[in-house]
């Protein structure tokens, strides 16, 4: 269904909503950082999550993927009930959040990096030490799935590397690779396109578009107000924790809720970046 036959509302319900948040909240002490009344993520498109600096993109993206806790709300992924799940059991529910490549997994090789993605992500431990024939068939069912990935994503020439050794924007295939290890059916990006040259972050656009033009979901965190009106179906602005606006890309961006929501933070307009980031 075209994003244009949505009501552009905060909360708007999606006809086939993949995603369906109520009432998500998340206090830090005294901290309010997310408050999400009602959000549903439509199937099959790229949304992306906008805000000003602190507003709890980061904080909802780490609850719904159960690597944070909320302090109330329930959410359902494909109609699963989810809230309280930790990571490895929503990732086997097909919903995975990427992170950026930490210094421990640097010292990885490229191809290790992916197969440690997807135990880590299945929470298997038990398995291979009881059934070593079948733990056999499996790892070569990584393997094979982590070589295609890094051909699709022009990484196959650094299978062996230290990750640390990649360039930024290798790292951000890499991590978008890692994610994919457990083939999804939703996937979480923080900020994907961080730290990329021009050249790279056209790249990663295409990625991205190859994955919803497969028919996978994509939902992702992203400063940049190019990428956003680019390459998004749908964007939902987060300000102090709740959604102030849900819209396509050019509805939402003309939003005086979300223009206010920038101006009223300390960190300017949409698009304009911090130096620290
Ligand atoms: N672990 C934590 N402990 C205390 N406060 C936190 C913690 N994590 C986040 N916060 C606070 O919650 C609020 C939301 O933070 P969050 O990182 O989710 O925002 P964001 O929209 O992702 O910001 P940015 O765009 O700067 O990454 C901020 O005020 C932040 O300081």
């Amino acid at each position: 269904m075209p994003a244009d036959d949505i009501a552009p509302e905060p909360g708007v319900a999606k006809p086939d909503a993949l995603l369906v948040a109520d009432g998500v909240r998340r206090t830090f002490g005294g901290l309010t950082a997310v408050d999400v009344e009602h959000l549903e993520i439509q199937r099959g498109t790229i949304t992306a999550l906008i805000g000003p600096n602190g507003a709890g993109k980061s904080t909802l993206f780490n609850v719904l993927s159960g690597f944070d806790r909320a302090d109330a709300g329930s959410w359902t992924f494909d109609g699963a009930p989810l809230a309280g799940k930790a990571a490895h059991r929503v990732a086997r529910h097909g919903m995975v959040r990427t992170f950026q490549l930490t210094k421990t997994l640097g010292k990885l090789s490229v191809v290790d990096n992916l197969k440690l993605a997807a135990t880590a992500q299945r929470g298997e431990r038990l398995l291979p030490s009881l059934l070593p024939p079948l733990w056999r068939r499996q790892e070569r069912e990584i393997e094979a799935r982590a070589d295609e990935l890094l051909e699709r994503f022009k990484l196959a020439h650094m299978r062996d590397e230290f990750a640390g050794t990649l360039s930024g924007g290798q790292r951000k295939l890499l991590e978008m690779a890692r994610a994919l290890m457990v083939r999804p059916t939703m996937v979480m990006l923080d900020e994907p396109m961080a730290g990329v040259n021009p050249a790279l972050t056209q790249s990663l656009l295409g990625h991205i578009t190859a994955l919803r033009d497969e028919g996978m979901t994509v939902c992702f965190v992203e400063h940049d107000m190019d990428v956003v009106m680019g390459i998004s179906d749908w964007v939902v602005c987060l300000a102090e924790g709740r959604v102030v606006a849900e819209g396509p890309p050019d509805v939402v961006g003309a939003d005086p809720a979300v223009i206010d929501a920038y101006l009223g933070s300390e960190h300017g307009e949409p698009g304009v970046e911090d130096d620290d980031e």
